[in-house]
């Protein structure tokens, strides 16, 4: 028999992140305490919002690394978290699933994370290889027109700690699109680099935008939000506070809390 519970609204085209009232808790802290939001395909969706209001912890918990425990979130069509009802059944998907799904979603973080021991192109041939068994030769091809495709055709060879900070999350960028993501979470992406280096990371972002790629971007980059950006979410203490177009919300903010978190980064 269907379960109606965990049918998503047929009316429409599927949204690739779709979350109605999602909770998640660190033990006794409520950090998600209701996310309603929707994000569609080929959108540039920009989440802003202060410290600890729950951005992080909402892309984690669409990229699997955390599990909702309240409310539904559905990822490119697919139920992965929610609860039947209050102190209901835990649904979550399986961990061979999580894996399996986990694969079309592209992550790059505040501080990079590629293996120091490994080139910036074994870097980014490593999960093809390893977890979907990409012939060597055809993966190091593939590499290297990804490390071109973000400017660094020259780095190949290169070790993370040659590189500059910039140059090193290009290269992250690169890793997470050589799975052919459908989906890619970036989790404040400019935030750890210098000034200088800002700006050659936004443009491979900005390419990838004008490709179609559907992206979540936790920033405080504003101008970014604004150019690039279809929709935008000010989170506050783990709900939405306010949302709509870039250009609206930066230029004409509805909620004191908005107004104040902006007059602070604008
Ligand atoms: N694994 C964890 N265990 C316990 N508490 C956590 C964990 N991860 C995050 N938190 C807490 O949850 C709250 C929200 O964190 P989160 O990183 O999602 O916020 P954020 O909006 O992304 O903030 P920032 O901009 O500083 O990264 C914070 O109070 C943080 O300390």
């Amino acid at each position: 028999m269907t379960d109606l519970s965990k049918a998503q609204p047929a009316d429409r085209v599927v949204p690739m992140v779709r979350a109605e009232a999602v909770h998640k808790s660190y033990g006794p802290l409520q950090v998600l305490r209701g996310i309603d939001l929707e994000v569609r395909a080929g959108q540039v969706f920009v989440l802003v919002g202060p410290s600890g209001s729950g951005k992080s912890t909402f892309l984690r918990c669409v990229n699997h690394l955390e599990k909702v425990d309240g409310g539904r979130l559905w990822v490119d069509g697919e139920l992965v978290g929610y609860r039947e009802g209050r102190g209901g059944r835990l649904y979550e998907l399986k961990d061979r699933e999580v894996a399996h799904r986990r694969r079309d979603i592209g992550m790059v973080f505040q501080h990079f994370n590629l293996f120091p021991h490994m080139t910036a192109a074994q870097n980014v041939m490593e999960a093809p290889v390893q977890v979907k068994g990409e012939p060597r030769a055809a993966a190091r091809e593939r590499a290297r027109a990804l490390l071109e495709r973000v400017g660094l055709a020259d780095k190949a060879d290169s070790y993370p700690a040659q590189l500059s900070g910039g140059q090193q999350q290009r290269v992250a960028i690169a890793r997470a699109l050589a799975m052919e993501p459908k989906l890619m979470l970036f989790d404040e992406p400019t935030s750890a680099l210098d000034p200088e280096l800002v700006g050659d990371v936004l443009d491979v972002m900005r390419g990838l935008a004008e490709e179609g790629m559907t992206m979540v971007v936790v920033t405080h980059e504003m101008g970014f939000a604004r150019e690039v950006g279809d929709a935008l979410v000010f989170m506050d203490g783990g709900v939405v506070v306010e949302s709509g177009h870039p250009r609206e919300v930066l230029t004409d903010p509805k909620h004191e809390r908005t107004r104040a978190f902006l007059s602070k980064v604008l």
